[in-house]
């Protein structure tokens, strides 16, 4: 039987609710990612230049710990779901960092976000660079923004996972 996890990064529980719908409909595992500093609401304006998530996405190619902590072993599961919110346009850099340290090798990768309006273009290009970095075998499907559970049914069956 194939197995999925959901893997998921979210600062203020967006993406969380919509993980816990995946992972009930494919009675998956789900595991929260965190960062090895954990944001506060001031590193989240986006309206501040000087606020650290507009700093760190700005940095090109930079990696943001994840906590290492939070980071499942894949071993034994088939594909791998990972969600997470679109900060300035592409995931949050520590999506980068956890792709570098879970092994997804044989796996098939399919990402999601929540955003407020950006579409999943930039993310899908930068998690496929991420995978190229890393010499992985890994097929990436289509990801999407999704916002309810209508959605979601619709992305998991156009990518087969449902
Ligand atoms: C620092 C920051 C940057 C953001 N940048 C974008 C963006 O470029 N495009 C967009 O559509 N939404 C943007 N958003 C909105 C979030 O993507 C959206 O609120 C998301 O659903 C939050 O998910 P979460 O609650 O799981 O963290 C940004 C939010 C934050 C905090």
């Amino acid at each position: 039987m194939t197995k999925t996890i959901v893997l998921y990064f979210s600062s203020t529980g967006t993406t969380k609710q919509l993980a816990e719908i995946i992972a009930n409909k494919l009675a998956a595992e789900m595991v929260e990612l965190k960062a090895l500093d954990p944001y506060t609401p001031a590193d989240l304006n986006w309206h501040d230049e000087q606020a650290r998530t507009t700093i760190e996405q700005h940095d090109h190619h930079s990696r943001v710990p994840v906590d290492p902590q939070s980071l499942p072993d894949l071993t034994g599961y088939d594909q791998v779901i990972i969600g997470h919110p679109i900060w300035w346009g592409i995931p949050p850099r520590l999506i980068a960092d956890t792709i570098d340290h879970v092994d997804l090798n044989g796996k098939v990768l399919a990402p999601f976000a929540t955003s407020g309006g950006s579409t999943y273009a930039r993310s899908q290009s930068f998690i496929e660079r991420t995978i190229q970095e890393n010499n992985y075998q890994t097929t990436v499907r289509t990801g999407q923004i999704l916002h309810n559970a209508k959605d979601i049914d619709q992305w998991l069956k156009a990518i087969n996972f449902m």
